[in-house]
């Protein structure tokens, strides 16, 4: 499917690094370098401007190279960019090293995962159906 982007990064738009990948890879776009000290959080512009179709969102999730290495993540993963957002899509990273990061421009800092999703209205009822689980959660299972 085609999705409206406008660029005002100059850079390469998003794309799919491997033939199936889910993510498509995001750039950050900054005027000089931006360091992120230990447990700080920064919200990083990407130049971008999407126009979703209806029905779909796009996920802004964290790059496990970036986490594994440098324990950088994103704090409100999976970040949702909503089909009626017209602004520039930013990635809230945080650093959870004890250790400077240092972000540049171009750095590939989150990827970009487009998803359907349901628009629901709500049934209210007095009761749910029964199920073996019931209530049971949080470990309830053993470990
Ligand atoms: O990581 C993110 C998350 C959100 N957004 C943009 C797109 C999204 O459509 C909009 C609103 O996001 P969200 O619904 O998460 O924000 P909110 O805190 O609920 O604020 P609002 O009241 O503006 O909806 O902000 C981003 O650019 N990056």
């Amino acid at each position: 499917m085609q999705i409206k982007i406008i660029n005002k990064s100059g850079m390469a738009l998003p794309q799919y690094e491997t033939a199936h990948a889910a993510g498509m890879d995001m750039r950050a776009f900054v005027e000089s370098e931006i360091i992120i000290k230990p447990l700080q959080r920064i919200l990083i512009p990407t130049g971008l401007h999407i126009e979703l179709p209806v029905g779909f969102e796009a996920q802004i999730r964290p790059r496990s190279g970036l986490a594994y290495k440098h324990g950088i993540s994103i704090v409100n993963a999976p970040g949702t960019i909503d089909a009626d957002y017209r602004g520039e899509i930013k990635v809230l990273l945080i650093n959870l090293s004890d250790t400077d990061f240092v972000v540049q421009n171009g750095d590939r800092i989150a990827q970009m995962v487009i998803a359907k999703h349901e628009t629901v209205q709500w049934d209210s009822v007095e009761e749910l159906s029964d199920t073996d689980r019931g209530a049971g959660g949080y470990g309830h299972t053993g470990k």
